[in-house]
């Protein structure tokens, strides 16, 4: 065992992308799983995360106690929900640890309650962790700037499997943002979430959000920019969710010798502009 390598918890140990990190952590170097977490009653506590994981037994039996398991680790991988990621926040900024959040769907009060985690824990939190969408983000970020919003209407559209909770997903909300920086513009003042029924014609200036969900898809975006008699569109397909958590893992050793902060996949990739 490599003692140097980072010492991580997995919360959400039996979801989706828990379990999609714990099979990463186990093929990557410099990390190793220190211990999973699920929710008191889960029925995957107890169990071992590398058996749920598809592994075989790993020796890491998940458990139900976070703080306990944040105490001696080193950082935290968070694809939960809104409500268990704001409690884990307080609980590393506790433990002086990073918390790398994947969660979408925060509140603007989960987010206040985040970001004061963040004066004492080191926090990387994005609504996407893939190299290729935080790259789409910038060029996104660009094509706004460069056309005229009176000539080209942007709408972001996304699809995703039938379990996901929360919209507009949190990669459509990152590529509204980058396009209203782009066009320095408030998103939350700019952006039209709902359309039905009558709505009258579209107004200059707005940013569309339309959602699709069913069956298994994994993420596909689509940052649309429509002039008169021409479409750009920016597009991103994921295939596979260790695209996600490969960017996770990469943030929290990213963090490790970091100050305690709020962070963006952009600073961790590098492509942060401000
Ligand atoms: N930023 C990014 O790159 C990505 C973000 N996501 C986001 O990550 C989140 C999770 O997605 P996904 O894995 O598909 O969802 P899942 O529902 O498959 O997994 C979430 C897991 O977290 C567990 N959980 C919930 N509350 C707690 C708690 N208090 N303590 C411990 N465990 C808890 C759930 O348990 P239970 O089922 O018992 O509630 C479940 O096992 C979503 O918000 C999603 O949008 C997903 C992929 C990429
Ligand atoms: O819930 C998911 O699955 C995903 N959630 C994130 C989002 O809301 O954008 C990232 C990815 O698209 C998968």
């Amino acid at each position: 065992m490599n003692d140097a390598a980072m010492k991580l918890v997995v919360v959400g140990a039996a979801g989706r992308m828990g379990q999609t990190l714990i099979r990463l952590i186990h093929s990557i170097e410099g990390v190793r799983l220190h211990a999973a977490v699920e929710r008191v009653g889960s029925p995957f506590v107890g169990k071992d995360a590398g058996e749920i994981a598809g592994l075989g037994p790993t020796g890491v039996i998940i458990g139900d106690d976070p703080l306990n398991a944040f105490l001696d680790a080193e950082g935290v991988l968070d694809f939960t929900s809104p409500a268990a990621t704001v409690e884990f926040s307080g609980l590393a900024a506790q433990a002086r640890i990073v918390h790398v959040i994947g969660t979408t769907g925060c509140s603007a009060d989960d987010n206040t309650r985040i970001a004061a985690a963040a004066r004492h824990a080191r926090i990387v939190k994005s609504g996407n962790m893939s190299l290729g969408v935080n790259l789409l983000s910038v060029l996104a970020e660009q094509a706004a700037r460069a056309l005229d919003p009176a000539d080209w209407d942007i709408e972001i559209l996304e699809m995703h499997h039938k379990h996901k909770v929360d919209a507009p997903s949190g990669t459509a909300l990152l590529f509204g943002e980058a396009a209203a920086k782009g066009r320095g513009i408030d998103l939350a003042s700019k952006s039209v979430r709902v359309r039905d029924g009558h709505t009258g014609a579209r107004e200059v200036g707005t940013i569309g959000f339309a959602t699709l969900r069913g069956g298994s898809v994994i993420g596909e975006h689509s940052v649309l920019f429509a002039g008169e008699g021409e479409i750009v569109t920016l597009s991103h397909s994921a295939a596979d969710r260790s695209i996600f958590a490969r960017g996770a893992i990469k943030a929290a050793l990213w963090a490790r010798d970091k100050k305690p902060g709020l962070y963006s996949m952009l600073d961790v990739l590098g492509l942060s502009s401000s």
